[in-house]
């Protein structure tokens, strides 16, 4: 909630509030999930060009990302190239959603990213584990350009997650 505060100064909104008062987080009508991931060590015969998670950007307003010290996870930059997010002791890694992009008509934007296998040997037989807390609005909420204009259509939180849901799984 005060990250989503900090957001709405940043961006100089009148309302500081306006994006936290749309995240009830406990509420039943709110998506925000936390996701433990586990990835097992990686076969010897892996294939060239395989991944651990594919290029993709989250879905709802921000995630909080904790990662262990294995390592893989990048992201991609204004011109397309793939940078390492290194583990960084004690930090965490908070990544703007979807969601969040259409709502500030891409003021924050919606950074790619993905996990790939290392590539000494050694590090391949570790495992890796990362904690993702995905902050969702509230599943009613209306996410429509803020600025008024028509880059994105309006959509429902909900309805948003739901369709990104059916096209992935
Ligand atoms: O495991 C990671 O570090 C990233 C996972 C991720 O990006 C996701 O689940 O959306
Ligand atoms: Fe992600």
């Amino acid at each position: 909630m005060r990250l989503l505060r900090l957001l709405a100064k940043g961006l100089a909104f009148q309302n500081t509030e306006l994006l936290s008062d749309q995240h009830n987080l406990y509420s039943e009508n709110n998506s925000t999930t936390m996701r433990y991931l586990f990835y097992p060590p990686v076969p010897q015969n892996v294939k060239p060009g395989q991944i651990r998670c594919g290029e993709h950007s989250d879905y709802g307003s921000l995630t909080i990302l904790f990662q262990d010290d294995a390592g893989g996870l990048q992201v991609i930059s204004r011109n397309g190239d793939w940078i390492d997010a290194k583990p960084i002791p004690g930090a965490v890694i908070i990544n703007i959603g979807e969601l969040l992009q259409r709502w500030t008509t891409d003021q924050l934007v919606a950074t790619k990213h993905r996990v790939v296998i290392p590539e000494e040997e050694l590090k391949k037989k570790t495992t890796r584990r990362s904690l993702a807390y995905f902050v969702h609005p509230d599943d009613d909420v209306i996410i429509k350009c803020l600025d008024g204009s028509k880059k994105y259509d309006p959509v429902s939180a909900y309805d948003y997650l739901a369709s990104k849901f059916s096209q992935t799984y």
